[in-house]
């Protein structure tokens, strides 16, 4: 550990800075302690902002520049924000400058003096396929991950997390800023730097994608899932469907979302789309028409599994588990129905589609 220590007062001012940064946000704010709490008085899924928004830069002279080593991604297969994290590891090449370590799908309690349920580590290697040990703090849960960064931590805990090794703290947990910092930062070290999942002369059309389906479907089936009174549901239900069929008929036109060319708002819509008919359909009622009945959604989503290394990054026993068995709420018993076990590698029609 010593060997990363440049000289101790430097690395004192760069903790504090760092620190800084990272908590520059209200973190003494009292927070719901997980998703199923973030519900309103009138019944509405309302997700809290995430909390550490820093970010890595192609600057050597950043507070945290962009080096081979020196970041580790927590994530867990289950998770969708933590997916397109991976999916941007993979499609850049960028996984032996960034290691990644997924946590065992259930959650578990996390303190023996409070009640709280999160993403807990396995202990050993072999305890659960796909989960491993935290390699670098020794950490059993997620929760403790949070509080070494700070100790005034009370949020929710969450994954994807992009961690700093060197000053042991949380750089940023919000994913959709950890995807644009791996596509623009890193490109030095990364194995495909010319994969521009953001380029300029696209963006305008990007960023208005991502709003659709950022509110409606990415987040709308939480919405649906976590609703607590009908009305809510109805609504987001609505606005789910809505915005699916919109997507079909973008999808009929070309191959991506934003033309002929993959870009960020296609790995932002797939992670949800693969989770889709296996678990939001049954879990979090999503279930009035699937994604295989929709012809051109179902290709597209089987067109992006077989992009080389994406399909590392869904591991549906891990998916499958999660959803159905860490929230008692809605699945008292944690039972996981057997379907439908799809096959994303069949074959589809869309490059003969869009040439
Ligand atoms: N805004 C965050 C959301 C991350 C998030 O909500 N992750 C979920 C897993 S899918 C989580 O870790 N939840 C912990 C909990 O609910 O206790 C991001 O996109 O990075």
């Amino acid at each position: 550990m010593l060997g990363l220590v440049p000289s101790s007062y430097l690395f004192y001012r760069r903790l504090a800075a760092a620190r800084t940064l990272s908590a520059a946000t209200p973190l003494s704010v009292k927070m719901a302690r997980s998703a199923l709490d973030e519900v309103t008085d009138s019944g509405a899924f309302d997700r809290s902002p995430s909390t550490f928004r820093s970010f890595v830069s192609r600057d050597s002279s950043a507070p945290f520049p962009a080096v081979a080593g020196r970041y580790h991604l927590y994530v867990s297969y289950a998770c969708p924000w933590a997916s397109r994290c991976l999916a941007y590891l993979k499609l850049k090449g960028l996984d032996s400058a960034i290691g990644f370590t997924s946590v065992k799908p259930i959650f578990g309690r996390t303190k023996e003096s409070d009640d709280h349920l999160g993403w807990v580590f396995p202990a050993a290697r072999d305890e659960e396929p796909g989960a491993e040990p935290d390699p670098f703090n020794g950490a059993k849960t997620v929760r403790e991950l949070y509080e070494i960064a700070s100790t005034k931590y009370t949020g929710k805990p969450t994954v994807p997390l992009l961690w700093d090794k060197q000053l042991k703290t949380v750089v940023n947990n919000e994913s959709s800023e950890i995807i644009r910092m791996l596509n623009n930062e890193f490109n030095e070290i990364a194995e495909n730097p010319g994969l521009d999942l953001n380029p300029a002369h696209l963006q305008a059309s990007i960023d208005e994608i991502n709003d659709l389906v950022y509110d409606a479907i990415n987040n709308g089936v939480y919405k649906c899932g976590f609703a607590k009174k009908q009305s809510p549901y109805d609504e987001a239900v609505t606005n789910l469907y809505n915005a699916l069929d919109k997507c079909e008929e973008i999808l009929s036109k070309q191959r991506f979302m934003c033309g002929n060319q993959l870009t960020e708002a296609d790995v932002r819509l797939f992670v949800t789309l693969i989770r889709f008919d296996e678990v939001y359909a049954v879990h979090f009622k999503c279930n009035k028409k699937l994604i295989r009945e929709y012809p051109n959604l179902f290709n597209y989503t089987k067109d992006i599994y077989q992009i080389p290394g994406m399909s590392s990054t869904v591991n549906m026993e891990h998916i499958r588990k999660h959803y159905y068995g860490s929230h008692p709420s809605i699945n008292p018993y944690g039972i996981i129905p057997a379907g439908p076990s799809i096959d994303y590698n069949a074959p589809h029609d869309r490059e003969k589609l869009f040439l």
